[in-house]
């Protein structure tokens, strides 16, 4: 069966969907990037890991970006967080140019990166405390994102006694309370098991629908670029530049029964395309240097 016939086109949007786009390009823009490129200098030349990549997020946006293997996501993450400078090109915040870290943005990582001897609310509460926040309000503002978080009965806690779920939970509580403009997720799930991780994409929806803010959020995983995403900026590798940039047909609230829906399929299956070109898949696995011959491995 050929069940491409079946799929809608990923340009085909409800009525609904083209007035959500209509009004979210109304909006101001969050984060303009602007012609950015990034070279290394390595032994072996010059690679350009980003080349003139531009484009823009609107406030309260939740933008993903995708692509293949070296198309540049973690050098992007890393200039927009201020860690690294780009060769040429500009990055604006609610049209202000930054350069450095700087408290308008967050940052939540893959890896667990709570500090490990405080409680959970000593970890949320410690950003606004090194701003200068008074303890007992960065006490009850700490509260309250725990709660957000849905960790309210935990607050106590260490990190070593949480799931890993629960960690990246307090991670983007933690982030949240220094009240970032616009928070970058580079792969914040990675890590999780298949179920967990879904159930972190659920909970980061609710989350973004009760904090104004926006989101950047790095991933490799199409199923999770489109169930989160207003739009899905698709990266190309060698150099990394936009490939292009897609807006999700799928309605909001979104559901993770969506995921079956033939209009998520139709949009899935063109990033796939940009991402895989057809004709350009890999017919066989590379073969390893340090490969042993099993004649039972089939
Ligand atoms: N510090 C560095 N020095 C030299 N080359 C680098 C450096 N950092 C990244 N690169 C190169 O830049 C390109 C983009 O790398 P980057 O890690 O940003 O891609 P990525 O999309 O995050 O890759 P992956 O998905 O495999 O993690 C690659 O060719 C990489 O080898």
């Amino acid at each position: 069966m050929n069940t491409d016939l079946a799929l809608p086109d990923y340009r085909e949007q409800t009525p609904e969907v083209a007035a959500r786009f209509s009004r979210l390009v109304e909006r101001p823009v969050a984060l303009q990037v602007s012609h950015l490129t990034k070279k290394f200098e390595t032994p072996r030349g010059i690679i350009t890991a980003l080349d003139d990549v531009s484009f823009s997020v609107h406030k309260r946006e939740l933008l993903s970006v995708i692509g293949p293997s070296g198309c540049g996501k973690s050098t992007l993450v890393r200039i927009l967080a201020g860690l690294e400078s780009p060769t040429s090109g500009e990055l604006r915040v609610y049209g202000e140019p930054v350069s450095g870290p700087g408290a308008d943005r967050g940052m939540v990582f893959q890896g667990y990166t709570l500090f490990p001897w405080r409680t959970v609310k000593e970890n949320v509460m410690f950003g606004p405390q090194m701003s200068g926040t008074p303890t007992y309000i960065a006490d009850s503002e700490a509260r309250e994102w725990i709660e957000l978080v849905g960790l309210s009965k935990f607050e106590n806690a260490y990190p070593h006694q949480l799931s890993g779920g629960m960690k990246q939970r307090v991670a983007i509580a933690r982030a949240l309370a220094n009240q970032p403009r616009v928070l970058f997720m580079d792969e914040p799930f990675g890590a999780l098991d298949a179920q967990t991780r879904c159930q972190m994409q659920s909970y980061l929806l609710e989350i973004w629908k009760n904090v104004d803010i926006t989101i950047v959020f790095i991933t490799h995983d199409l199923d999770e670029a489109v169930f989160l995403s207003d739009r899905i900026l698709v990266l190309e590798a060698n150099p990394g530049r936009v490939n292009e940039v897609v807006q999700v047909p799928v309605p909001r609230p979104r559901s993770s029964t969506q995921i079956f829906d033939p209009t998520f399929l139709g949009v899935r299956k063109h990033i796939d395309n940009l991402i895989h070109p057809p004709g350009q898949e890999q017919k066989e696995a590379p073969v390893l240097r340090h490969a042993i011959s099993d004649p039972d491995v089939v």
